[in-house]
């Protein structure tokens, strides 16, 4: 196939709001593709090379450019292979070789597929909140129902993949997908709960009610002596962790998954903040601050998987493997326990509690209301959109953010509101380094960044607004942190926010 047609349906993507019209789109093209392309094309629309982060920088790339081709002539097939090529170069005399073939590509690419291919290779293009659109859109080009495409998907954690088989063996080979160990799966997510006794009232006595801690989380597998850490957006950490690792593998059992949360205690035992939890999780870590495994859910124990059975049995799993790790939890607690269990995790520091159906299996990559979470306020993870400078003591600062909510059919992130409030002279400091290299444009007044910097955030609540393109704004937002653990396909979207609009 050529790539001016997959250009052409990126583009009428992008152009359309419609969920709907998006689907048709992707789907009509995936089961128009050669079997031996699916992969790539999937992987493009998806925003990432097949062969993953290419280490190209937009500088590269731009110098590169050469001018564009009259017409289209480069195949999917053909750019695939130069990109596999591209990533394997290495050694002495790599730099210009990689500079060739890049000028060799670009040079061969009209004008609108030198963009893209730009766009695909800086990373711009990967929204990742085209994941859901695009599983259903695999569904309808291979004539399957959509949940054993979802299923495979969470359990492989590459669309790529799922294409391939749902097209070459529909549900049959998807079902197929298993849980793996040494291979992250998408973690369960919450949403937010109302408050203590909304959760209560909404998942009846059958729950577990556990210390929401504010570390960051972590997917341990285990299969003898080999051991594997992940973070939440399944980056593997295992060499930055010894002491995890060390930890996990003198746990009584041959094999194992588990999923949980770490983070680093003062020496009063209280959280450290998240800041220097994640500063371990970096190449360079501190390895003076020590980090504590809290483990809520076990979806493997020496051979047989858990994530079909209800919490109830893999919280029985989690207790036989690894009791004196567990977060503190209350199973069926009494209201007044369950209220008592919420101040004392408050009171020791911690963000909040969560509300778990014990009836409910581990719907890996899903946000569902089995599992709800009850802080005292209203976060919300936004994507930074752009940044002013700053006037007074701030002048030479990028300060006022622009804050964005993820649009869950794929297109940018809507604007929901700006703030300055929360800002430390440090985070000041830190954006006006950090900021131009996400840079996407500037005028006088604001530098406007590529959707990829997450932000969490406080509010009191939320208004309608004429203003804002979501008819929603944040109303008295101030910054919490930043969340490095998070991309900007793992912001809330546009439907979280205007879920906080007055009832
Ligand atoms: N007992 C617990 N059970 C599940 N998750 C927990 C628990 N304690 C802390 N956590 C953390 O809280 C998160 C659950 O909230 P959610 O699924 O909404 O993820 P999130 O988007 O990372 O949320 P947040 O921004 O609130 O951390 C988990 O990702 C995990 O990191």
């Amino acid at each position: 196939m050529l790539l001016s047609k997959v250009v052409e349906v990126s583009h009428a993507v992008g152009a359309t709001r419609s969920r709907k019209a998006k689907t048709e789109a992707l789907a009509e093209l995936i089961a128009a593709v050669e079997p031996a392309e699916v992969a790539a094309v999937v992987a493009w629309l998806s925003g990432e090379p097949l062969q993953g982060r290419t280490g190209t920088g937009w500088r590269t790339l731009v110098a590169a450019r050469s001018t564009p081709a009259a017409d289209p002539t480069l195949t999917v097939a053909g750019i695939d292979a130069t990109l596999t090529e591209l990533v394997g170069t290495s050694g002495s005399g790599s730099a210009g070789r990689r500079r060739d073939l890049l000028a060799d590509l670009l040079g061969a690419a009209t004008h609108d597929e030198q963009e893209f291919l730009i766009r695909l290779l800086t990373g711009e293009l990967r929204q990742g909140a085209l994941e859901g659109v695009m599983t259903e859109a695999i569904a309808k080009a291979a004539g399957i129902p959509v949940d054993p495409v979802r299923r495979a998907f969470m359990l492989s954690g590459r669309l790529p993949a799922t294409a391939v088989a749902a097209l070459d063996g529909g549900v049959d080979l998807l079902t197929a997908f298993r849980l793996e160990v040494g291979r992250p799966i998408r973690p369960m997510l919450a949403s937010p709960g109302e408050s203590l006794e909304a959760a209560l009232a909404d998942l009846g006595r059958d729950v577990s009610v556990e210390y929401k801690l504010d570390g960051a989380r972590i997917q341990v597998h285990r299969n003898c002596d080999d051991v594997h850490i992940f973070t939440r957006t399944l980056r593997e950490i295992t060499g930055s962790v010894p002491e995890l690792v060390q930890l996990v593998a003198e746990l009584p059992c041959t094999s194992v998954v588990l999923d949980g949360e770490t983070l680093a205690l003062t020496d009063s035992g209280r959280p450290r903040p998240f800041q220097e939890t994640m500063s371990r999780f970096g190449a360079e870590s501190e390895r003076d601050l020590l980090l504590h495994p809290y483990f809520f859910d076990c979806l493997h124990l020496d051979g047989h998987d858990l994530l079909d059975s209800p919490l109830e049995e893999r919280l029985a799993a989690l207790d036989r493997v690894a009791p004196q790790h567990r977060i503190p939890a209350l199973l069926r607690p009494s209201a007044d326990d369950a209220a008592a269990q919420f101040d004392s995790a408050l009171a020791e520091g911690h963000e909040g509690i969560m509300v778990k159906s014990l009836t409910s299996p581990y719907a890996a990559g899903r946000r569902g209301k089995s599992w709800q979470k009850i802080k005292p306020e209203h976060t919300l993870d936004l994507v930074v959109l752009g940044a002013e400078w700053g006037y007074g003591r701030r002048t030479g600062y990028l300060s006022n953010l622009h804050l964005g909510a993820r649009d869950p059919d794929g297109g940018d992130p809507i604007m929901v509101g700006k703030t300055f409030k929360g800002l430390t002279d440090k985070l000041l400091e830190w954006q006006t380094a950090e900021f131009p290299l996400h840079e996407r444009d500037r005028d006088e007044h604001t530098v406007y960044l590529k959707p990829e910097l997450v932000v969490e955030i406080e509010l009191d609540g939320v208004q309608v607004s004429t203003r804002y393109p979501g008819g929603v704004a944040l109303r008295f937002a101030r910054v919490l942190r930043y969340r490095p653990d998070k991309d900007a396909a793992d912001a809330d979207t546009i439907d979280a926010v205007r879920a906080l609009l007055p009832k």
